[in-house]
C-alpha cells in the first residue's frame, strides 16, 4: 500500500512486523551533556509500554528523538521501520507534550474540528471523527465550553484528542496523567489500552510517577540518561526481588546496572 507521499510504508529491508521503535546506541548531547547515553531498546507494535524515570532524566529528550523534534541525535533509532524523522513518519505518529497546544480562544469541538482539517481528514468524514474522539478522552459534555474555560486535566485531553484525530499508528505521549484525579487517570488508561487492543496502536507513556508502571504492558525504566531495565512490570520484579517498581528501580539503582558505582 502506498501512502499520500508515494513512499512505501516500511524502509527497504524493514519487515513489516519491525518494532515500532528500535534504538541501538542512542546518544543525545544537549548543552553539552549526554543527555542520552548510548542507550539500546525496543518497542514492539500494539504496546502500552512506560517510560518511567526520575524527573530530568531525559524521558521528554527520547520522547522528541522518537517523534523527529529532537537536534544531535547520535546512533540508530528507526521509528515504524524507517529513520526516526523522515517525512513519511509525519502523519504516522501522534505526540503530545507537556503544555496543551490548543487553542484556548476556541470551544473543544471547534479546535478538533480545526485540526481534523489540518490533519486533513476528508471533509465528509470530520464531523463523526471529532464526536467520536469527543467520545473517546470523555470531553462530549465540554464540547462547546471554551477550552480558557477548562481545567488542565481537561486541557490535556483536549490536546490527547487532537493527536488522535490522525489516527496515529504510534502515540508518543509525554505525562499525560500528571495532575488527574485517580478516577480520570484510571478512565485515561484504559483509553490508552483500548488504543492498543481495538487498532493496534502502539503507545509510548512517560511518567516520574512509579506507581503507574502496573497499568503498562512493558516498562523503560530510565535513569540519568541511561536504560536501567526493560520488560513487562512482572519481569522486572522477578528479576530485582522487589515489591513494587519503585523498590525494582532503587535495587537496580543499588546494584549500579547504571554504570555508576559498583559496591
Ligand atoms: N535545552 C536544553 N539545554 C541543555 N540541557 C537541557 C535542555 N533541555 C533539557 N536539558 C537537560 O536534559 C536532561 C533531560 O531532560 P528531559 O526534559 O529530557 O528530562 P525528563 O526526564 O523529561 O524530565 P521531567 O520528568 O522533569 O520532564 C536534564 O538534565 C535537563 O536539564
Amino acid at each position: 500500500m502506498m501512502n499520500k507521499t508515494g513512499d512505501r510504508p516500511h524502509a527497504p529491508g524493514a519487515p513489516p512486523g519491525a518494532p515500532a521503535i528500535a534504538a541501538r546506541g542512542l546518544t543525545v548531547v544537549r548543552g553539552g551533556a549526554r543527555v542520552l547515553d548510548g542507550l539500546d531498546f525496543a518497542v514492539e507494535r500494539g504496546t502500552v509500554t512506560g517510560l518511567l524515570g526520575p524527573s530530568g532524566c531525559g524521558k521528554t529528550t527520547l520522547m522528541r528523538a522518537v517523534v523527529g523534534a529532537q537536534a544531535r541525535v547520535t546512533g540508530t533509532l528507526d521509528v515504524l521501520g524507517r529513520p526516526a524523522g523522515s517525512p513519511a513518519l509525519r502523519d504516522r505518529i501522534g505526540y503530545v507534550t507537556q503544555s496543551p497546544s490548543v487553542y484556548a480562544d476556541l470551544t473543544v469541538r471547534q479546535n478538533l474540528a480545526y485540526y481534523a482539517a489540518v490533519l486533513g481528514v476528508p471533509r465528509a468524514a470530520r464531523a463523526e471523527r471529532v464526536e467520536a474522539t469527543l467520545a473517546d478522552v470523555d470531553l462530549a459534555p465540554r464540547a462547546d465550553a471554551l477550552v480558557a474555560a477548562l481545567s488542565g486535566g481537561q486541557r490535556s485531553r483536549v490536546s490527547l484528542a487532537v493527536a488522535l484525530l490522525g489516527t496515529p499508528e504510534l502515540l508518543v505521549l509525554d505525562e499525560p496523567t500528571v495532575g488527574l484525579d485517580p478516577v480520570l487517570r484510571r478512565s485515561l488508561w484504559d483509553l490508552f489500552h483500548r488504543l492498543a487492543a481495538d487498532r493496534g496502536t502502539t503507545l509510548l507513556i512517560s511518567s516520574h510517577v512509579m506507581d503507574e508502571a502496573d497499568r503498562c504492558g512493558r516498562l523503560l525504566l530510565m535513569r540519568a540518561g541511561r536504560l536501567l531495565a526493560e520488560g513487562t512490570p512482572a519481569e522486572l520484579r522477578e528479576r530485582t526481588g522487589g515489591g513494587s517498581i519503585e523498590e525494582a528501580f532503587l535495587r537496580l539503582v543499588d546494584e549500579g546496572v547504571d554504570g555508576g558505582v559498583r559496591r
